[in-house]
């Protein structure tokens, strides 16, 4: 596959929104290694504030208390798709927001407009003039409307759930578990966001492709995007879906 010029791709935003367990980290950090680009990891972010507030013991049963505190953490995201970072007050919690009490807790925290006015701010400081990959649930829709490369990635819930569940060893649970834990969070998350593709994204339905498949595809998309070809993605997909 030929290249656009590095100036084409220079200044391009390629968003990616899906449920969970759809491929989006893995996609995105392919992709942008693939073609040069910056990486954001969004939903890092949403993770980290509720680590946070974890830390801080702030009542996350109460809107009004993580309202008042959502602007309180420092968040760093590194852009490097190679070695994504994330910072809270100065402190690498990378692998702490992974941790199943911050899976547990985060989709109340990001449901509160206070957290998402403030990191959607921050994003979009990030993502500045562009040359970036930013995955997360509300990129097409909210942070960045007007990204040239906009992509839906989903798989059914079964390849969503094995594919987790084989990513923590397989030991912490049965693919039956993952799956009713993850359906359960898209559901309260699709009262945030809804959970579909945004006007004008592609849908990759990443069921019955390999990881490097879908890497392809998904390049193959922004390459048309930074060559500024009519786009010819909607939300019916581009021949992608299966
Ligand atoms: N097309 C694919 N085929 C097989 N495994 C995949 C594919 N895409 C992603 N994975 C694996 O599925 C798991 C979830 O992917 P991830 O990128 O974390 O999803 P998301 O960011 O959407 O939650 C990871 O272990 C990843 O390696
Ligand atoms: N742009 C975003 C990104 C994530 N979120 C929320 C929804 C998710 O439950 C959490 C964590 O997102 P994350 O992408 O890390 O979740 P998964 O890796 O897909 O399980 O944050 C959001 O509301 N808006």
């Amino acid at each position: 596959m030929s290249l656009p010029s590095p100036h084409a791709l220079s200044r391009i935003v390629v968003a990616i929104d899906g449920p969970s367990g759809s491929g989006k980290s893995s996609v995105s950090r392919g992709v942008a290694a693939r073609l040069g680009l910056r990486y954001l990891d969004t939903g890092a972010q949403y993770r980290a504030v509720t680590y946070w507030m974890l830390q801080n013991k702030v009542d996350l049963a109460d809107p009004g208390a993580i309202a008042a505190d959502a602007g309180v953490p420092a968040i760093t995201s590194g852009t490097d798709p190679a070695a994504p970072a994330i910072t809270v007050d100065g402190e690498d919690v990378a692998a702490a927001i992974r941790e199943a009490d911050v899976t547990g807790a985060v989709s109340a925290v990001a449901a509160v407009p206070e957290v998402r006015a403030r990191l959607i701010a921050l994003q979009r400081e990030i993502i500045g003039a562009g040359g970036i990959v930013v995955e997360g649930r509300d990129i097409a829709s909210v942070v960045a409307p007007d990204a040239a490369a906009k992509i839906f990635l989903t798989a059914s819930e079964e390849a969503r759930a094995h594919r987790r569940n084989t990513e923590n060893g397989g030991g912490t649970g049965t693919v039956a578990a993952t799956r009713e834990a993850l359906t359960r969070r898209d559901s309260v998350d699709s009262r945030t966001n809804a959970l579909a593709a945004a006007p004008g994204a592609a849908v990759v339905d990443a069921t019955e492709l390999t990881l490097e498949q879908v890497i392809d595809t998904v390049a193959g998309i922004v390459i048309h995007a930074a060559e500024g070809a009519a786009p010819d993605a909607d939300s019916q997909g581009v021949g992608l879906t299966r």
